[in-house]
């Protein structure tokens, strides 16, 4: 089964499976979106099922409730948690200062109020997300459907006001229809290639009436689980730097890939 695997696949899988090892019994735990949480999830749900590891964890997406569920974790919402131990999510890009963008998915704003609600945020990544500069990955922003085009023309101002290299804004769609969010509002991706202060981005979109949230988390992440395709894990900590290398054992984890593949 290992060798279905794609290095990809494994990077992923390597970062979850290390990035679990910070929970603990009797935590509370928000559980990230996408392709990379999902690892995680799967990886929790064979702890609490085989060495009865008792958490409770809040989901940041219906996706991710629906698995969580199916995999044997107590499934809360963050009212009911009200405050989080931890939370393990994905990223589509960090940066040296572990800043991230987020929403590749569409699941940024569940994904936001539920880290920034987490004594630690671990973010989960396979070796592609790093970079040096983010904004090669379109920043999403979520937007309520109530005059998205006016917010979209009033974003687009705003680009060309801050001077931002690229200033494409597109709307997410999902076939022919809007990408709808769970919260019901639409996503803007702004192409913009480099975001030289995504700080003061980020505060100044939020600013603006209609946007919900943009995809940029700042001073959020503390952790940064990094995956390579040989099996090999690093551990970036925002205080510490570099602190742990490590390569992971496939062999005993083949129940889980196949799980994941089916
Ligand atoms: O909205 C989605 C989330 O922010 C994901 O965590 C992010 O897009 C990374 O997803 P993946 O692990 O599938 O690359």
């Amino acid at each position: 089964m290992t060798g279905e695997l794609s290095p990809i696949d494994k990077a992923k899988f390597v970062a979850a499976k290390r990035a679990v090892e910070f929970v603990e019994d009797g935590m509370r735990v928000g559980l990230g979106t996408g392709s990379t949480a999902a690892w995680m999830v799967r990886c929790l749900g064979e702890m609490v099922r085989e060495d009865g590891l008792k958490i409770r964890g809040v989901p940041t997406s219906t996706r991710t409730a629906e698995l969580a569920r199916e995999v044997g974790i107590e499934v809360i919402t963050l009212d009911e948690a009200g405050w989080l131990d931890v939370t393990i999510d994905g990223a589509d890009e960090f940066d040296g200062k572990l800043n991230l963008i987020k929403g590749g998915g569409g699941a940024l704003l569940q994904e936001k109020i539920v880290a920034t609600a987490s004594d630690q945020m671990i973010v989960i990544a396979d070796v592609g997300k790093e970079v040096e500069t983010l904004g090669a990955f379109p920043l999403p922003i979520e937007v309520i459907p109530f005059g998205w085009q006016t917010t979209k023309l009033l974003v687009e101002e705003l680009l060309i006001n801050m001077d931002v290299l690229g200033r494409e804004v597109t709307q997410r769609m999902k076939g022919d229809e809007p990408f709808v969010t769970d919260e019901g509002n639409f996503i803007l991706d702004l192409h913009l290639g480099r975001i030289g202060n995504p700080h003061q981005l980020s505060m100044v979109l939020n600013q603006m009436p209609g946007v919900v949230e943009n995809g940029l988390f700042i001073d959020i992440c503390d952790i940064v689980v990094l995956g390579y395709g040989d099996g090999r894990v690093e551990t970036r900590d925002i205080n510490e730097g570099t602190v742990e290398e490590d390569r992971l054992d496939f062999a005993e984890s083949d129940n889980l890939f196949s799980d994941m593949l089916d």
